[in-house]
């Protein structure tokens, strides 16, 4: 049975939603699923817009069967050669031997490697701004490379203002019936994965999200639809989306608030970070979370330290180090171009207490523009009593840094 949804006139989604896969390129957990989306425009000729993951293949060659009627395919776009978006292409091409793959150089080169049989003379390679007819559709194309593969290219129609957005503008989350932006409570239900997934995904690539929105600035009147490769159709608010987007990119919090991340074994780091968090509310700060670094899947505190402006780092030492998965916490904030946030440090130990040391060195020498607080607090073993004032001051130091 077909499930597809009509994006505007002749243009239908044909994607596929996925709640099997646990976690999406091996290693970011997506328990509410996640869609692979495909597009065919359906006007004088007939065009796929990018296929599907293997997982979505038999789902997404029913729907484009059913929305064809009958037709030939004449030509497939290919804006992203990443598996979970072109590995059905080859089951698309061996139905429909006549299409003409529409790629960029880079994205042809790629086929080869993963061992796509494409055909010379179907493939047509386009450059960046060129416009191509097809049928009664003008289609044109702008590269954004590292966006999130040095391929990746967008395009849009020109005809019906759709843009096919590839990973750009993509979520987490399965659509679950639904498809378009105003047909869900964003805010509540989607913003977060959203943010979970571009900030995992190509967090690390900000000035290259940044250079392709200012290159769509000149065609951004033309677009009405953009329909990414993953999760919603967006057909109003563009605004909204880009203002997340250029926080995200621009490494600047979307909030003013505090995420205190703890590293603990026995559970007295872990009473600090609390004990922090009280104080904190207890002088009338505002969002404030806890989150044990050792059981929550880092993509969700890469995502939080995208959002707020204040981070508490609290870690116990482990063999004169970082405790291994604070730093590795670290590594990755690092690996994603974490930068401008402010940071305080908590840190314990036994007999030798090196964790506040080392976090603040690999703060300030291995990350960008990180501002680390000067009040320490340091534990032996476990906070005493008398350590009280330590405490507050240094939620009134987060306090202070806070304004403005
Ligand atoms: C394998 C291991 C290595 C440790 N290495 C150090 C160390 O190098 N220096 C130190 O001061 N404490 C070290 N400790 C002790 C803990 O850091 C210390 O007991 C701390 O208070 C534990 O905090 P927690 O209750 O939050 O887990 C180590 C503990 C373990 C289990």
């Amino acid at each position: 049975m077909h499930v597809v949804r009509e994006v505007t006139d002749q243009l239908t989604w044909i994607g596929a939603n996925d709640h099997r896969l646990t976690l999406f390129e091996n290693i970011h957990p997506i328990p509410e699923g996640v869609s692979y989306n495909s597009y065919v425009l359906t006007g004088e000729k007939t065009v796929l817009f990018d296929t599907v993951d293997w997982d979505a293949c038999r789902q997404m060659l029913e729907n484009l069967e059913y929305v064809l009627d009958g037709r030939d395919l004449d030509y497939i776009v290919v804006n992203h050669w990443e598996p979970d978006h072109a590995a059905s292409l080859q089951e698309v091409i061996t139905k429909y031997p006549n299409a003409q793959i529409i790629g960029n150089t880079k994205g042809f080169q790629l086929a080869e490697q993963f061992g796509f049989q494409i055909d010379e003379d179907k493939k047509i390679v386009v450059n960046e701004g060129d416009v191509i007819d097809v049928g009664d559709h003008k289609l044109t194309f702008l590269f954004m490379p590292m966006v999130h593969w040095p391929e990746a290219m967008v395009t849009l129609d020109l005809t019906n203002g759709a843009l096919f957005s590839a990973d750009a503008f993509g979520s987490f989350k399965a659509l679950d019936g639904k498809l378009f932006n105003d047909e869900v409570n964003y805010d509540r239900d989607w913003l977060d994965e959203n943010r979970r997934y571009l900030t995992n995904i190509v967090g690390k690539y900000g000035p290259h999200i940044r250079k392709i929105l200012k290159k769509a600035e000149p065609v951004l009147d033309q677009i009405k639809f953009i329909c990414p490769l993953h999760g919603l159709v967006w057909r109003n608010d563009f605004g909204y989306l880009l203002d997340k987007y250029n926080h995200w990119a621009s490494y600047e919090p979307e909030e003013k608030g505090v995420t205190i991340v703890y590293a603990s074994m026995y559970g007295n780091t872990e009473q600090a970070a609390q004990a922090l968090a009280a104080k904190l509310c207890e002088l009338g700060v505002e969002n404030v979370d806890v989150f044990d670094v050792s059981n929550t899947h880092v993509s969700y505190l890469i995502a939080e330290v995208f959002k707020k402006s204040h981070l508490v780092l609290a870690s116990c030492t482990y063999n004169l180090g970082i405790f291994p998965v604070m730093l590795s916490f670290l590594e990755d904030m690092k690996a994603l171009n974490v930068q401008n946030r402010t940071v305080a440090v908590i840190e314990n130990g036994s007999w030798a207490i090196r964790s506040g040391d080392l976090i603040s060195e690999f703060l300030d020498e291995q990350m960008k523009t990180m501002t680390v607080l000067n009040d320490r607090l340091t534990i032996a073993s476990r906070l005493k009593d008398g350590q009280e004032e330590e405490l507050d001051g240094l939620a009134l130091s987060i306090k202070e840094s806070m304004r403005g």
